[in-house]
């Protein structure tokens, strides 16, 4: 069994290149945009749905079978054909490159996969069965989803805007490290959870950090 590192990669701007036009291309490629990347998509035909990114600009389309020298320049790589033979091809060229690539006919054949996805805000949950099972895997994303509320999307931007407040400041590290710990035990979450949360003002968050500076 491979056992797949898992990491959360800043793609923002970088050109990540996507073989296929298809449903699996779609999947994909949603998440690529809504991550900012790049993409250039090398397909004859497109889905409903990719062609309308094309039409809005939000890839760029070229509207052939792929052909070798299409990845060079690529941060990522997707073969998402539904011909084996030229995703496996895909996977070459991109080994060759030493860029990472996924291949959706035959995971082994590449070098990631692409888990399921739970956004919350900043929450992000990313569920893998190393191949096992997609379907599973979908399943399970949405168990989480049951249990993984609403509320981590304000908790966390507030969580963030507090830390960020106890950074902003010059404190000895020992002092830092206890309040910017402290920040993230709060009952805060259950508040949001129950709807009793009221919103901090700036002079909330000093208070919070003079208070816990004395303690
Ligand atoms: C999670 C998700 C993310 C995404 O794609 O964005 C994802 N597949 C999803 C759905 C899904 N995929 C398939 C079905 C049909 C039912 C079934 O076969 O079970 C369904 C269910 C459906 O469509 O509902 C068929 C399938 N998938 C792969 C193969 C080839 C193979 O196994 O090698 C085949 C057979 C193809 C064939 O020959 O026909 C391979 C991969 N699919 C992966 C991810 C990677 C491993 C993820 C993990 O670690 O578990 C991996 C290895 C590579 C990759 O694609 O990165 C997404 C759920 C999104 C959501 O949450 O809604
Ligand atoms: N990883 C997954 O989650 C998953 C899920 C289902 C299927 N699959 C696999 O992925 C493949 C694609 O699935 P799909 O549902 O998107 O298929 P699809 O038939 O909907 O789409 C295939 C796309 O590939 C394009 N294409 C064909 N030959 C090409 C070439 N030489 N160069 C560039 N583009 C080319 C087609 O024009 C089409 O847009 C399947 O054959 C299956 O092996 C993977």
């Amino acid at each position: 069994m491979v056992k797949y590192l898992p990491i959360m990669l800043d793609v923002q701007d970088q050109r990540v290149v996507v073989i296929g036009g298809g449903a699996v291309a779609e999947r994909k490629v949603g998440a690529l945009v809504e991550a900012g990347a790049a993409v250039v998509l090398v397909s004859p035909s497109l889905t409903e749905a990719l062609a309308a990114l094309a039409e809005a600009g939000r890839l760029s389309w070229i509207s052939r079978r792929y052909a070798p020298g299409d990845i060079r320049g690529a941060f990522l790589v997707y073969a998402a054909s539904n011909e084996a033979a030229v995703n496996e091809a895909v996977a070459q060229e991109a080994r060759s490159l030493g860029v990472p690539v996924n291949v959706a006919s035959r995971s082994e054949a590449g070098s990631f996969i692409t888990p399921g996805v739970l956004r919350r805000g900043r929450l992000t949950v990313a569920v893998s069965t190393s191949g096992a099972g997609p379907s599973a895997a979908a399943r399970i994303t949405e168990q989480l989803a049951e249990i993984l509320g609403e509320e981590y999307e304000p908790y966390l931007d507030w969580l963030h805007d507090l830390r960020v407040e106890i950074k902003r400041r010059e404190l000895p590290p020992e002092q830092r490290r206890r309040l910017l710990r402290s920040a993230g035990n709060l009952d805060v979450l259950n508040e949001m959870r129950q709807g009793t949360f009221i919103e901090w003002s700036a002079d909330d968050i000093d208070n919070w950090i003079t208070r816990n500076l004395e303690v």
